[in-house]
């Protein structure tokens, strides 16, 4: 801020204050007035009418004037306080700190390569060229030196001012260090020459040409003028300005919050800095408070504007909300570099050997540099984007962070046709690639496959002790039971527009994806969906409601936004459209994985990467006996789960003379009937089993094995029959 802005404005105050503090003592009190007030009003205070104003009702104030309290105590302030990192966050991160090393080994390695190949085309043959110039440079150093050249200025300006005594000084000592310095060099000379002889005549003929290189080389350098250095810089130093809270300031007020443009406009800040603004990775931080009753999102809503107005490109500009602090915090970060010109971020587990997908999979960065995992366990995963954005690339690195866990069972369905996961096939369970009838079936399959897997789980898990599985969850240590087959099981549905709004298997595909989505979080099996056409055909809004972690990279408007990021996160300015075509690919917004909203450039593993992880992953199980299905080769259309038909199967264990049966009965006969798969199964089960299938439960009375009359859950025989005949005519139909 100016100094006679800032006097004006001190100025302002103090003689605002000064009014105050003046206006009760400047007052001349009516003592007779004041007591008749007092009188008027046993319970006088200052907002109170004046006794000839107390017909006319005025509201009444009731704040005090002073406050009661100064505000919360000493012991308080200090356990509200925030406690800085006694390390900071970069010195503890062993990979930032490697990459920083990587950066400046890199750096060094590169000013070396330069100016080596400099050397023999471009510095010596300057130094040649110099060198006589360099000859003529040090004779006249020499000459200087004898006839004490520097001192003759002083001696001149003596001579000017007619000082004879110092004048006379000057010149007997200049002719004193004339007469030794001659004599100096006249003592030298004969070494010199007998040097040059010794070079000329008595050495080889390799120390001659080495002598006559130094010689060419050193003159060379005393040749080089002032301003014409020899060697050129290897590294430019592209100077970002420095973000300063005046910046910032004149930014915030152009962006057209009309808060904080008037605040300006009076001389204000309009905002306030609760932080100084720091280095943050590659950028500044400034940590604002906005003015009251503005938030975040009406920031970033207008990122563009405030970009124009710190005078960077979008995609260096980030205002944040600050999850641990009020609404009106906002976190600018402005990076020195536009996320979109980071080139392929490189995954963190490109070279690793294993992975633990309890930990997650590493993602990408934001656009602080800062790596982003995306959760697996317990949650399902919903990517969208326009086409070409960088959706497959992002299921990719999913699924090899999952490939690289040799207890996660793998099941890819591709249906592009495009051959995107190919690599992964010799690691997965159950793998199709094609956009054809046939490959959408088995995609249609898998996802009817994992809803009676989903099913066999549900009671494997009741049956499991409550000390290995207390939150009914699965864990590593039961993931890596293999008896008990309840391993991590992560299915990816990339173009899963394809399955969705196939006219005959996308429907049933839908209502298994919701089923799936729903129940299987907690028991281990993962939906990885992509799609390019979010709008409800294609996207059941069962599936879309209900996934937990959401990726949306660059989408035409809002529906399709709203549709993959959740209801309203548009309107809370989680705006996926703000990202440019191509330039932002692999660039979206990452929704679940962190307490707030993020932007995220994902990692890019292209096929020959892909295929080296998939190795691998490959190697790995084949050491811990965990392949399966596709991957040993097992026939593709073979169904990966237990091979039975449900209904048949009930059909099988209700003879036809009982009309109405028991749930319960039916769980225990069908567990008779196979206990591989129906083991542990309740009544419970039977009823969600058998409700896609359109035949509900209803009261059935009946008789207990004690004898007992009661009337228990249960189903009717003939909805049944009506349900598999009329599964069979949709069949024969088809
Ligand atoms: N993380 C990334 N970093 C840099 N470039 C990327 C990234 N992800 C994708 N791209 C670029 O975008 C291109 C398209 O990526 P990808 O095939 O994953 O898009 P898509 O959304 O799946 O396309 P489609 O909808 O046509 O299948 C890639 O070839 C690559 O050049």
């Amino acid at each position: 801020m100016p100094e006679e802005e800032l006097f004006r404005r001190l100025e302002a105050e103090l003689s605002a204050d000064s009014s105050e503090l003046l206006e009760p003592t400047t007052e001349v009190i009516n003592l007779g007035k004041a007591r008749a007030a007092r009188s008027a009003k046993p319970e006088a205070g200052t907002d109170e009418p004046a006794p000839n104003e107390a017909d006319e009702p005025r509201p009444r104030l009731v704040d005090q004037r002073t406050p009661a309290h100064a505000g919360p105590g000493l012991i308080d302030r200090i356990k509200n306080s925030k406690r800085m990192d006694v390390i900071p966050a970069w010195a503890k991160s062993a990979s930032e700190f490697k990459d920083a090393m990587k950066w400046l080994a890199g750096h060094v390695w590169h000013s070396i390569a330069f100016h080596a190949v400099r050397v023999p085309f471009l510095y010596v043959p300057k130094l040649v060229w110099r060198s006589p110039r360099g000859v003529a440079n040090t004779l006249g150093q020499i000459t200087r030196w004898v006839s004490d050249a520097e001192s003759e200025p002083l001696r001149r300006a003596e001579a000017r001012r007619e000082d004879t005594d110092r004048y006379l000084k000057l010149s007997r000592q200049r002719d004193r260090r004339a007469v030794w310095r001659g004599m100096l060099l006249t003592f030298a000379m004969p070494f010199v020459a007998a040097a040059a002889l010794y070079l000329a005549f008595g050495t080889s003929f390799g120390a001659q040409l080495l002598a006559l290189a130094l010689a060419v080389l050193g003159f060379g350098v005393k040749g080089a003028p002032a301003d014409a250095p020899l060697a050129t810089r290897a590294v430019i130093k592209t100077e970002v300005q420095k973000l300063t809270s005046d910046i910032v300031v004149k930014a915030m007020a152009s962006i057209g919050i009309g808060q904080i443009t008037s605040a300006v406009a009076k001389g204000g800040d309009g905002i306030k800095f609760v932080a100084p603004i720091t280095r943050e990775g590659p950028g500044w931080r400034a940590d604002i408070d906005l003015p009251l009753g503005v938030t975040v999102a009406d920031v970033a809503d207008r990122r563009a504007r405030l970009a124009s107005g710190l005078r960077r490109p979008l995609g260096c500009v980030w205002p944040e909300a600050d999850p641990t602090e009020h609404e009106g915090r906002l976190i600018l970060w402005v990076g020195d570099r536009d996320l979109s010109k980071t080139g392929y971020v490189k995954w963190q587990l490109a070279s690793a050997r294993r992975h633990d997908i309890f930990k997650g999979a590493p993602f990408g960065i934001d656009p602080r540099g800062r790596n982003q995992v995306v959760p697996l366990i317990q949650h399902n995963v919903l990517i969208g984007s326009l086409p070409g954005q960088g959706k497959t690339a992002s299921v990719r690195v999913i699924a090899s962070a999952a490939a690289l866990d040799a207890s996660v069972e793998l099941w890819l369905h591709e249906n592009k046709g495009t051959g995107d996961l190919d690599a992964l096939k010799c690691v997965s369970h159950r793998f199709v690639s094609g956009i054809d009838d046939d490959s959408i079936r088995y995609a249609a399959d898998s996802l009817r496959l994992l809803r009676e897997e989903v099913m066999r789980r549900a009671a494997a898990m009741k049956k499991l002790p409550r000390d290995l599985c207390p939150d009914k969850r699965i864990t590593r240590e039961i993931a890596n039971k293999r008896s008990l087959k309840l391993w991590p099981l992560l299915a990816v549905f990339d173009e899963c527009q394809n399955l969705f709004a196939h006219p005959e298997y996308g429907k049933q595909a839908g209502e298994d994806a919701e089923f799936v989505i729903k129940l299987g979080r907690a028991l281990g099996v993962i939906l990885v969906l992509a799609t390019q056409r979010p709008d409800k055909d294609s996207l059941p809004t069962g599936v879309s409601g209900n996934v937990s972690i959401r990726f949306c990279l660059r989408v035409a408007g809002q529906v399709e936004n709203d549709m993959i990021l959740g209801t309203s996160a548009y309107k809370n300015g989680t705006r996926a459209t703000a990202f440019r075509p191509e330039g932002d690919a692999g660039n979206g917004y990452l929704v679940g994985a962190t307490a707030l909203p993020t932007v995220v450039r994902t990692a890019y593993l292209d096929d020959p990467a892909t295929d080296a992880i998939a190795q691998r992953a490959l190697a790995l199980r084949k050491a811990e006996h965990t392949l399966s299905g596709i991957a040993l080769g097992e026939e593709g259309e073979t169904p990966a789960g237990p091979s039975y038909d449900l209904l048949a199967d009930v059909a099988a264990v209700v003879p036809v003379s009982e009309e109405r049966v028991w749930n319960e009965r039916i769980a225990s006969r069908l567990a008779e009937l196979r206990p591989e798969v129906y083991g542990g199964w309740k009544g419970e089960n039977v009823t969600s089993a058998l409700k896609p299938h359109g035949i509900r439960t209803t009261g059935v009375a009946g008789m207990t094995d004690d004898g007992a009359r009661t009337t228990r859950r249960g189903i009717v025989r003939a909805d049944l029959t009506n349900a598999i005949a009329e599964r069979d005519g949709t069949r024969d139909a088809a």
